[in-house]
């Protein structure tokens, strides 16, 4: 099969995107391609797999598979990638349009023009904070923030919080000496989050600024996860270290996002999305 690809990222956090708005591929055959396109060896080599798809209830739809095949409900920086392709694409009337995703529709905002967006915002709508529906176990209504949290002998303390997708935030005095490596491919298996957790460690510099890593669910480390720094600045907001209608300014591994959770409820990350290359993979299913 040859399949026509574009390879994106937003601030480090690679996807390979397939364009379903000029072919389809089979439901099974989605999984095994998202493991073999992200695989450097064999493949192109990225975080996962997204693909932009014609939508009924929203301008444009995205899905997302993760490295190892599993499927995500949501990705913030993949969502800037695919608004900063359905507008440089004219797959979309205007600047402003609503993108679907498995957690629901989201807004995007261009800032560009059809050469080339410069940046895109996104409203991400409201996180979830009712334990059951982020889902981790334990007292179905309450929220989880600053809970002890014992893994491996370490003696944490968790915030978490879903953006559509489950997050576990530590915050670390020195994010340079957070145990990701070791505790990332641990948490995020963790039989207390029945469907996985996104594990990002997070150091607060002010109120208007923070480091952060992610060990990401059926990924690994990545460069960065616009969803995670979403949860992240909900957290801690939770906590009392920042507050609801400011814009903070999360530092990734690749580069700078801003996010602010504003006084209706609502979630806004705003930041860019750059493409590195297109051309056609070339895949056998059976290999
Ligand atoms: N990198 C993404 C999140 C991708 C999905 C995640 N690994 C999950 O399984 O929930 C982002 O930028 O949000």
């Amino acid at each position: 099969m040859n399949i026509p690809f574009t390879k994106m990222h937003g601030l480090g956090n690679s996807y390979i995107f397939l364009d379903l708005f000029k072919y389809q591929i089979e439901e099974e055959l989605l999984a095994p391609l998202a493991i073999d396109i992200a695989n450097k060896d064999i493949g192109i080599g990225s975080d996962g797999l997204i693909l932009i798809h014609p939508s009924i209830q929203a301008d444009v739809g995205m899905r997302i598979f993760n490295k190892d095949g599993s499927e995500g409900k949501n990705c913030g920086n993949g969502l800037r990638c695919v608004a900063k392709y359905a507008y440089e694409n004219n797959l979309v009337e205007s600047k402003t349009f609503s993108i679907e995703t498995k957690a629901g529709n989201v807004t995007a905002e261009i800032r560009g023009d059809r050469a080339f967006v410069e940046e895109v915002t996104v409203d991400m709508g409201e996180p979830i904070l009712k334990r059951n529906l982020i889902p981790m176990e334990g007292n179905a209504d309450e929220q989880v923030i600053a809970e002890s949290f014992e893994i491996s002998h370490h003696p944490l303390v968790v915030t978490a919080v879903s953006m559509g997708n489950p997050h576990a935030i530590f915050f670390v005095e020195d994010i340079a000496e957070a145990p990701l490596t070791e505790l990332g491919p641990i948490i995020t298996v963790d039989q207390r989050f029945p469907e996985g957790v996104n594990v990002e460690f997070v150091e607060i510099v002010s109120d208007k600024e923070m480091h952060f890593r992610v060990w990401e669910r059926g990924s690994g480390i990545t460069q960065g996860c616009g969803t995670g720094a979403c949860a992240a600045v909900v957290a801690s907001i939770l906590n009392g270290f920042a507050n609801k209608g400011e814009e903070i300014c999360v530092h990734l591994s690749g580069g700078d996002l801003f996010i602010t959770w504003a006084n209706d409820g609502h979630v806004w990350m705003r930041g860019n999305a750059s493409t590195t290359v297109s051309g056609e993979f070339y895949w056998n299913p059976k290999s």
